[in-house]
């Protein structure tokens, strides 16, 4: 695999007297899809904010593609290529699964400015078409063509997690971050959510970091899995190496379904 596109190092992150993250290292390469797992409070979101722009560490620096990303906006970040998920759904009740998928792709303009809007100028109709193109591709992918026209509001939470993914891949991520992608979801959910992930690492060069309490789906989607406990990385490798680590076992898989 080629060069990091993301690498973030000696990472620390303080709420008062509380070290929710202490020297963490952290890097992907492009197509690699990696998890992050560890109990609760152990810093897995916290990670996500630093490396997504929404948090600034107090120590270390994050690196997108080479590039020191620290102080950029998560705005900044997301339009170099970087997109997340959250815990807690974000999707926009009120619109269709389709217009989901749109707006996602709206940040880069229509092009020709207002009087393009005004005119509907032919550029601005071949973005469209070339938009609702991509959404179409996109819902297939993710099993949702048939709710396209459906409000995202209205579907049960392991749909609406998967038109989550879909709008965060609208655009075509370089990293993709996804917190607990698979939660609420059926066993069939879980093997779709997989099965795209793998196409956008395999066949995109997409860098994924999944955060994840379904310990069993993360050692089997990812190629390697990084274990945070109480702010520190308690250990890293492959799934098989996690899984027999004495220090992880006490830690975590001892008390999980692993
Ligand atoms: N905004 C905040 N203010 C104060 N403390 C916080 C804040 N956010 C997180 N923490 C603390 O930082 C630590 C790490 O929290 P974080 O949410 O990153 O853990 P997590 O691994 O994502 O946990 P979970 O699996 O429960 O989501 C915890 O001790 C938490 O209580």
């Amino acid at each position: 695999m080629s060069e990091r596109i993301l690498d973030a190092s000696g990472i620390g992150v303080r709420f008062g007297g509380i070290h929710a993250l202490t020297d963490v290292d952290l890097s992907l390469r492009p197509g690699e899809v990696c998890g992050l797992i560890g109990p609760n409070g152990a810093g897995k979101t916290t990670l996500f904010d630093v490396v997504s722009g929404i948090r600034r560490p107090d120590q270390g620096r994050v690196l997108l593609d080479g590039v020191d990303v620290t102080r950029r906006s998560p705005v900044w970040r997301a339009r170099h290529g970087m997109r997340r998920t959250f815990q807690r759904q974000q999707l926009f009740g009120q619109l269709t699964v389709t217009d989901n998928l749109l707006v996602a792709q709206e940040w880069r303009g229509g092009g020709g400015g207002f009087g393009a809007d005004l005119l509907a100028s032919p550029t601005r109709r071949t973005h469209e078409r070339d938009r609702r193109s991509r959404a179409s591709t996109v819902l297939r992918e993710c099993g949702l063509e048939e709710l396209a026209d459906d409000y995202a509001g209205a579907l049960p939470i392991g749909r609406a997690r998967m038109v989550e993914l879909a709008r965060a891949v609208a655009d075509p991520p370089r990293v993709l971050l996804l917190d607990e992608p698979a939660s609420g979801m059926t066993a069939d959910e879980r093997g779709q959510l997989s099965a795209v992930v793998r196409h956008l690492a395999d066949e995109e060069d997409c860098a994924v970091l999944l955060v994840e309490h379904n310990v069993a789906f993360v050692m089997e989607l990812c190629a390697r899995v990084v274990v945070l406990d109480l702010g520190h990385v308690l250990a890293e490798g492959t799934a098989a190496e996690v899984r027999a680590d004495p220090k992880v076992r006490d830690a975590y898989l001892g008390t999980t379904a692993a």
